[in-house]
């Protein structure tokens, strides 16, 4: 019967992916992803059946995107899914001011999201690039996308509001805000735990290899680090956050870089990268015993704090922190330095439970609960895509 669903996830360094049973709580059937697709790719796989994740390092170098989807669709037919898939949902980085909700992905959709490239010049073609593979690959299934920026999208109008001449605003010169749904799977955590309060007024910082951080009020989006772009906020593994844009002047002005290796810098070379001259990546950052690794480090902790302060501005306060992603879910050390420079919010850290990373980490005075919770946007993508397709019927 085909009526699974495969989720296919493409973040900056990452194609993740996963199998549903198309039933209303979603089974899952397969998971699992290619990591450092940049350098040294990684293919986890893991089966519902069996405990732990396989892991089988690639061939050392970069590996294409649509080489990694043909990876993956090789083992989900080596596991005898193929012929079950009916439906393909995709998480877009980039949904403009449009496409709020989940969308069949047909010819006119495609062109329109097309148009947005260069808002997201990363993510954007390689989500696109991953659509056309799988519309290859299952010709018989139905394409369905999913949308980063869609939980931002009912901000208050001031979140969203930038400086400029009002044209530019009504041209879409706006804060869109990414990594959405990761905060919409994290929203119903939040009130799976809480309730329909969803921890109050909560801050989710989304540390992976692109980073953000948003704060939401009964999980609802209020704010969030990323804007037009997801170049703005946080110091990323190779994306700069919060630039001054007269350094952006500068450097076309007077340094005379074209565009391309403009984009090249902000994008790719700069944030964890840049700083430490060494990697992106945030584990061989702390491994290594360097000066300028440690910097990068401190630097990404000291801009986290702060935008921690702004955000806990924008909404009034602070009740519950949730660390997910790569390095929210994974590094006590992290987690434990960001906790310190938010200490005056009224953070406190328990050093076992955070070593432990159990769910909970915060220390029994603390007034802000701290979570650490794992994000499942390909979970969060396959329950919009299984809503719209049984919604249509189709
Ligand atoms: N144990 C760990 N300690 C520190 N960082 C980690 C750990 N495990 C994973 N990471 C970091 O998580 C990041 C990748 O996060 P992930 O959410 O998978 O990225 P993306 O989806 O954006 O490709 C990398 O910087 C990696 O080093
Ligand atoms: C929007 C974005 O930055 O995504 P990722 O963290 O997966 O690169
Ligand atoms: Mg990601």
């Amino acid at each position: 019967m085909s009526d699974a669903i495969l989720v296919l996830n493409a973040g900056s360094s990452s194609l993740k992916f996963a199998v549903f049973g198309s039933q209303p709580d979603l089974p899952l059937m397969m998971k699992g992803g290619i990591s450092s697709l940049h350098d040294a790719p990684v293919l986890k796989v893991k089966t519902a059946d069996k405990g732990e994740a396989e892991e089988i390092p690639l061939e050392p170098g970069a590996l294409g995107i649509k080489a990694a989807v043909e990876q993956i669709v090789a083992e989900i037919t080596a596991h005898g899914l193929h012929p079950g898939i009916g439906t393909v949902g995709h998480r877009i980085v980039h949904g403009g001011r449009d496409f709020t909700a989940a969308t069949i992905l047909d010819a006119p959709v495609l062109a329109a999201l097309r148009n947005l490239i260069p808002l997201a010049s990363i993510h954007q073609p390689a989500n696109l690039d991953i659509v056309a593979a799988a519309a290859k690959l299952f010709p018989d299934t139905l394409q369905v996308g999913c949308f980063d920026t869609a939980f931002h999208a009912g901000r208050p109008q001031l979140a969203k509001l930038y400086g400029l001449p009002r044209e530019l605003t009504e041209d879409c010169i706006i804060s869109f805000g990414f990594h959405g749904i990761s905060y919409g799977y994290i929203a119903s955590k939040l009130r799976e735990r809480y309730g329909p309060e969803a921890g109050g007024r909560v801050i989710v910082a989304h540390l992976g290899s692109g980073a953000s951080l948003c704060a939401m009020d009964q999980g609802r989006s209020i704010a969030t680090t990323m804007g037009f772009s997801p170049l703005d906020g946080l110091v990323m593994s190779t994306r700069c956050g919060t630039l001054d844009p007269g350094a952006v002047l500068y450097l076309l002005q007077e340094r005379k870089l074209s565009v391309e290796a403009l984009s090249r810098l902000l994008y790719q070379q700069s944030g964890l990268l840049g700083v430490s001259g060494i990697s992106g990546n945030m584990r061989s950052l702390l491994d290594a015993d360097d000066e300028h690794a440690a910097q990068a480090v401190d630097l990404f902790v000291y801009r986290a704090g702060r935008e921690i302060g702004s955000l806990a501005a924008a909404v009034g306060g602070l009740d519950t922190l949730v660390f997910t992603a790569g390095i929210g879910e994974n590094s006590p050390e992290i987690r434990k330095r960001i906790c310190q420079a938010a200490g005056w919010l009224g953070v406190a850290i328990d050093k076992e439970r955070n070593r432990r990373n159990e769910e909970c980490v915060s220390a029994s005075g603390s007034s802000v609960d701290v979570l650490v919770i794992p994000t499942d946007e390909e979970r969060a993508v396959a329950k919009e895509t299984l809503s719209l397709i049984t919604a249509h019927r189709l």
